[in-house]
């Protein structure tokens, strides 16, 4: 729906996002620190902090075999999977259907002692990019999150403190053609995935415990989901 009041941001921060995402970490300036690895799993950081606080921006790659960039969107962006995979939620709402490819969602994060309780109020949208790099190849798929504010939910007015959040996640699939006359499975399919995030805290909370909260959160976040995609997908039709 292009007629939504938030349209012209999200149509900036989809290509702003997009942009960044497909950026190498050598082209994405400097600073960036590989801190976990796992198998084909890369992730960056960089240190940075606003006001005495971590915000420490991410970006993970990551590649998949056997799943689609549209399948891995799909499981991320759609509220009906969420709890299945993401392990620091307590609660989820979407507070707005704004149309079928984009979504407002009120989340409220477990606690991390000794910091206070997080929530994130955020605008999702899912959307299908050209294939720029291989014209009849498969489309390029992401999802991007932004903070956004909504009247009945203002920052701060609770238990919890509301934190600042934009994710870009982009995936690209590459289909490796089955010998000639054979039928097209799920072993010719390969998904890149880079997954990027940052998120303000909102309020203060340790530096160490952030960091090793992170260190220990996001890797296992991206293996978890991922192999729920796979799982979830396995026996189903490809979605391209
Ligand atoms: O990619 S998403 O849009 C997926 C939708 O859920 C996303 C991901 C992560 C967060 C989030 C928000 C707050 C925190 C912290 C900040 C201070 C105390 C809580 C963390 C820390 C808990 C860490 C973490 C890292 C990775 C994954 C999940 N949890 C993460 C929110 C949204």
């Amino acid at each position: 729906a292009t007629n939504h009041r938030l349209w012209p941001e999200i149509e900036r921060m989809v290509e702003a996002q997009v942009m960044m995402a497909k950026m190498g970490i050598g082209e994405c300036g400097s600073g960036w620190q590989l801190f976990a690895e796992d198998g084909e799993m890369k992730m960056y950081r960089r240190e940075e902090e606003v006001d005495g606080m971590v915000v420490d921006p991410l970006k993970a790659v990551h590649v998949v075999k056997g799943i689609t960039g549209h399948e891995v969107c799909h499981h991320f962006f759609s509220p009906q999977y969420r709890y299945d995979w993401e392990t620091t939620l307590e609660h989820m709402t979407v507070l707005e259907t704004i149309s079928d490819d984009t979504l407002v969602f009120l989340q409220t994060h477990k606690r991390i002692w000794p910091a206070s309780q997080r929530d994130g109020l955020f605008w999702s949208h899912i959307r299908k990019l050209p294939n720029e790099k291989d014209r009849d190849g498969p489309d390029i798929w992401t999802v991007v999150n932004n903070s956004t504010d909504h009247p009945d939910y203002p920052p701060n007015n609770g238990k919890c403190v509301r934190v600042f959040l934009t994710v870009c996640l982009l995936c690209q699939t590459t289909v490796d053609p089955p010998k000639e006359g054979m039928p097209l499975t799920r072993d010719n399919l390969s998904c890149k995935i880079t997954y990027c995030s940052v998120v303000n805290p909102g309020g203060w909370a340790p530096a160490s415990v952030l960091r090793a909260v992170y260190k220990r959160e996001y890797p296992k976040f991206l293996k978890r989901f991922t192999a729920y995609v796979k799982n979830q997908t396995q026996s189903k039709p490809i979605m391209f």
